[in-house]
């Protein structure tokens, strides 16, 4: 008993919604439970994993949309695909067995939309390129077909029961080849009372077998060979007249497709010749018996088919035997080397496994809606689908590898190796390209490479010309750095070689890595990004040799300033008359030096000869506002003040040879000061005005012409001039007062008559000494050792030594006086306490006197060079830094040089009270 395959396909819910089987083996095995008991069908287990359409769904699985076979870069698997999105349906996702059939097309003729899907993830034969192959089977229902099939190719197609003589296979059914690249196509047979003379399903899906395998099995009996219908004539006719429609271009014919006749139930005498023979016969009566199309009338039936003829023996009768003659009969689809091998390369397609499901599904189409099967369109079309699919798929895949390009260079960073990145991304892309698209037809492909290759370009033009844009900023950038660093170690000669050489640097950098950037048949171009580039730098570069020219400006101005200074000063400073003319050559002077520097420095920065002569009149103007400010800064009235009592008191002063008057009594101060008074008088006008009388054409010449020179001549008005005669006439008199009281100081020095007074008088003596041997020896003893100490100058120390002598001679008599007076007075005793005791009586100031004197006296009673220092620092500021000030009073210090000696008369010099500062104290207390 023979199950309904459509027993385990998808049905439709309450609504009508297409539901899929989500596992196959479940289905089936409920399905067995609880039919065991009636209608248990083994089938079911027969075929675990089927997959088939819908009867009453049209498009019953276009949940999916047609899928590119192409994976870029990741490889595409259903488990990494369930674990990333459920992209494969339930079925599929069950479907691990490679040996799982789909139903392509069903008994309603639709189409299986996961047809695509069971190619790349269950069969895996989407990358196989063209190494696949296609085989269908064609013969009467219930012929033992799926049976072969499996047993030849290790499918699970279902099979019919035994006990159950009904269609088994509805529509077509596909799977793969057990450990081969071989497609089988389980098609629906021919003649079954199920379809009954409908005959459309047979004539579809001939022609659909015919345009896509390689090699058609026909099943037969043995016993139906000679006979029409039983040996499927009707099936082959069918076949044969398709085979015309759709090749009726015989130049586009490509290749041939094989007829394996497969003779079943072998057993009687005849041998396979015999048989073949009688096939053979038939056919070529069936093929003359077609009517051809236009200009197909001479072909015959070889010029499309290759024969094959093999028989197998009895299922039941000879098990072992059949089993083995199909094990044989396998080697044919497996070895190449096979001499019956049935897989020549010129029985296949041409399609490419991945774009098979797409082209089968067009091919199905356009038999279905009844429409001209042209197959070389049909492939140029499927290259188009799928060199578009590949080309998005790889697009896709390129623009993802390419993002992380975009974020440096949209940040305005350049890429190193630009270029070399593109290209390597580009080179892949057109090489996976390349891989799944060259298969197909070869014009389409070359286009479509085109199409995709410029579509690459496209995308990676923005990067270039991102790149170019940031390459261009660097290049200002790096540019201006470059100047700096350049600048800074280099002299000011060099400026305009080292600006030449860093632009042609930074242009010739740029135009290399920009060059870089560019990929092979491309027509990329940066002129206008380099002309911009070149522009920026120029601007810059002018900017710069501006600024350095400013800068030069600025020197050339100030240095003359200097100058004019120096000049201004020492020429104003010695007015007379040929003053101004002296000035303004020595201005001529400096500015023809700096003027030459100027243009000097200009040349090197390559300043035209018109901006460099604007330049120069330019500098002109400015040093001569600066020649003429310098000359009025030099000319206000305090200088001129200044200047002017300078020139009164080198002309009244000094005589004729520079020396300085010392004004005598008989001098002629007013005669002289009214000369001089005079010649100043002369002088003043001088300064009235720049005096540019011999000059003014040249500076006529040398100024711009709308430049007025006489505008800025003028120094001192009327008004400036009065006040000035004023100011200086005060001055002036101050000086004559000066002469005047320098000679009555001279005047007050002793009278020479005096002088003569005392020679005269003193002139007995002067006689008396000369003539006396001892006065004389005297004389010259004093005058030797005085000359000694003028020239030894001892003077200091010999007058202080003096005075110490004498202080402690006097103090000396003054003590033996007092004993005298003590001896010889009856009231001695109290004349001397009066004389010594309590200086209470005394006034404050006599105290103070006293405590001075006490002091004095104290260093006086000791004759060390301690106390000549101390005497001698007594009027100096080192005196104030004496370690005790409680032992000096300010107003003790002036006396205590001179009254030692008085001191002493009030105090003993060893009594102690006058060496300590106790006794001082309780003195003052
Ligand atoms: N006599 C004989 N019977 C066979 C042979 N092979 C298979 N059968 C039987 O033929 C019956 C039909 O087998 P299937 O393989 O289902 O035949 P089929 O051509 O695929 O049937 P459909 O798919 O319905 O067209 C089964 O009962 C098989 O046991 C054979 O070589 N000789």
């Amino acid at each position: 008993m023979a199950s309904d395959p459509s027993a385990s396909v998808p049905s439709l819910d309450p609504a009508g919604t297409p539901s899929v089987v989500p596992d196959v083996d479940q289905a089936s095995a409920e399905q067995f439970d609880s039919e065991s008991d009636t209608t248990a069908s083994p089938r079911a287990h027969d075929s675990p994993t089927r997959t088939a359409v819908s009867p009453k769904s049209p498009k019953p699985l276009k949940t999916r949309p047609f899928s590119p076979s192409f994976s870029y870069p990741a490889e595409f698997s259903p488990r990494a695909a369930q674990r990333n999105g459920n992209l494969l349906s339930p079925t599929l996702a069950a479907a691990q067995d490679p040996q799982t059939q789909l139903q392509v097309i069903n008994e309603d003729q639709d189409f299986n939309q996961e047809f695509n899907d069971y190619m790349r993830h269950v069969w895996h034969l989407a990358d196989s390129g063209f190494d696949y192959n296609l085989v269908a089977v064609f013969g009467s229902q219930s012929t033992g077909k799926s049976t072969l099939l499996n047993r030849l190719f290790g499918t699970q197609f279902a099979v019919m029961h035994e006990e159950q003589r009904q269609q088994t296979t509805k529509g077509i059914w596909i799977s793969k080849g057990q450990n081969m690249n071989v497609l089988i196509m389980d098609v629906e047979g021919t003649d079954g009372r199920e379809r009954g003379e409908d005959q459309e399903f047979e004539r579809k899906s001939a022609l659909f077998s015919l345009a896509t395998a390689e090699v058609l099995i026909v099943n037969m009996w043995e016993n139906m060979v000679g006979l029409y219908n039983g040996a499927n004539m009707g099936l082959l006719k069918t076949v044969f007249e398709v085979n015309l429609q759709l090749f009726h271009d015989r130049n586009s014919r490509k290749g041939k497709t094989l007829l394996l006749f497969v003779i079943r139930d072998h057993v009687s005498k005849t041998s396979l010749d015999s048989l073949a023979e009688a096939v053979q016969q038939d056919l070529n009566r069936i093929w003359s018996e077609l009517s051809k199309p236009e200009g197909l009338e001479q072909c015959v039936i070889g010029d499309y088919f290759d024969f094959m003829f093999t028989s197998l023996p009895h299922k039941l009768l000879q098990q072992d035997n059949f089993n083995r003659q199909v094990d044989q009969l396998r080697h044919r689809f497996m070895d190449p080397s096979h001499p019956a091998y049935v897989f020549k390369s010129e029985y296949h397609k041409r399609i490419p496994a991945d774009g098979f499901p797409k082209y089968a599904e067009s091919i199905w189409e356009k038999i279905v809606t009844n429409r001209d099967l042209d197959l070389p369109t049909q492939q140029e079309l499927l290259a188009q689908y799928r060199c578009d699919e590949i080309a998005s798929a790889v697009f896709d895949a390129f623009a993802e590898a390419i993002q992380s390009l975009k974020p440096p260079l949209e940040a305005g960073r350049v890429v190193d190796n630009l270029g070399t990145q593109m290209d390597d991304h580009r080179r892949t892309a057109l090489a996976h390209f390349d891989k799944n698209a060259g298969r197909y037809h070869s014009e389409v492909y070359q286009r479509k490479r085109r199409e995709h290759l410029a579509k690459l370009n496209s995308e990676l033009h923005l990067l270039f010309l991102a790149q170019v844009k940031n390459l261009a900023k660097q290049s200002v950038r790096q540019f201006r750095e470059s100047l700096k660093q350049r600048l800074a170690m280099t002299t000011d000669q060099d400026f305009s070689t080292v600006i030449v050489s860093a632009k042609a640097q930074a242009l010739d950098q740029f135009n290399e890595q920009a060059r870089q950037a560019i990929l092979d048949e491309t027509e990329w171009a940066f002129t206008a990004e380099a002309e911009q580039l070149d522009q920026e730098l120029q601007l810059i570069t002018d900017q710069l040799k501006q600024e350095e020219l400013n800068r030069l400006m600025r020197r050339l101005e100030k240095s003359v300033q200097n100058q004019y200074t120096d000049a201004v000063s020492s020429v104003l400073n010695e007015p007379h008359t040929g003053m101004w003319g002296e000035l303004l050559s020595q201005f001529f002077a400096i500015n023809e030096s700096k003027e030459q520097l100027l243009r000097k420095r200009a040349t090197g920065l390559q300043v035209p000869t018109e901006e460099l002569d604007q330049l120069v009149t330019q500098f002109r103007l400015v040093a001569w506002e600066a020649f003429c400010q310098r000359i009025h800064d030099d000319t206000s009235e305090q200088m001129m003040l200044v200047r002017l009592r300078s020139c009164l008191e080198d002309r009244f002063r000094y005589d004729d040879q520079g020396l300085p008057r010392v004004w005598k009594p008989g001098d002629d101060i007013d005669g002289q000061f009214n000369k001089a008074k005079d010649s100043m008088s002369q002088l003043i006008p001088l300064f009235n005005r720049i005096d540019i009388e011999g000059y003014d054409l040249k500076l006529d010449d040398y100024l711009p012409a709308s430049f007025d020179v006489r505008e800025s001549l003028e120094l001192l008005t009327a008004g400036k001039q009065k006040e000035l005669a004023k100011r200086f006439k005060r001055e002036a008199d101050a000086l004559y007062v000066e002469a005047k009281r320098s000679v009555v100081a001279t005047t007050a020095r002793v009278p020479y008559w005096i002088v003569v007074l005392l020679m005269f008088l003193g002139w007995n003596e002067f006689i008396t000494v000369i003539t006396s041997p001892v006065y004389l020896i005297l004389l010259v003893t004093f005058g030797t050792v005085g000359y000694a100490i003028y020239v030894l100058n001892l003077a200091g120390p010999v007058q202080r030594g003096a005075q110490i002598v004498v202080a402690t001679a006097s103090q000396h008599v003054h003590q033996l006086l007092l004993e005298a007076l003590n001896r010889t007075s009856p009231d001695g005793t109290a004349t001397s306490a009066a004389v010594t005791q309590d200086p209470t009586s005394s006034s404050p100031h006599q105290r103070s006197i006293r405590r001075a004197h006490t002091v004095g006296a104290t260093f006086a009673s000791s004759p060390s060079s301690d106390d000549i220092e101390l005497d001698d620092l007594a009027g100096s500021p080192s005196l104030t830094r004496q370690p005790s000030s409680a032992s000096f009073s300010p107003v003790t210090r002036q006396p205590l040089r001179g009254q030692a000696s008085t001191a002493s008369l009030n105090r003993p010099s060893n009594s102690p009270s006058s060496r300590t500062d106790g006794g001082y104290v309780s003195d003052d207390d």
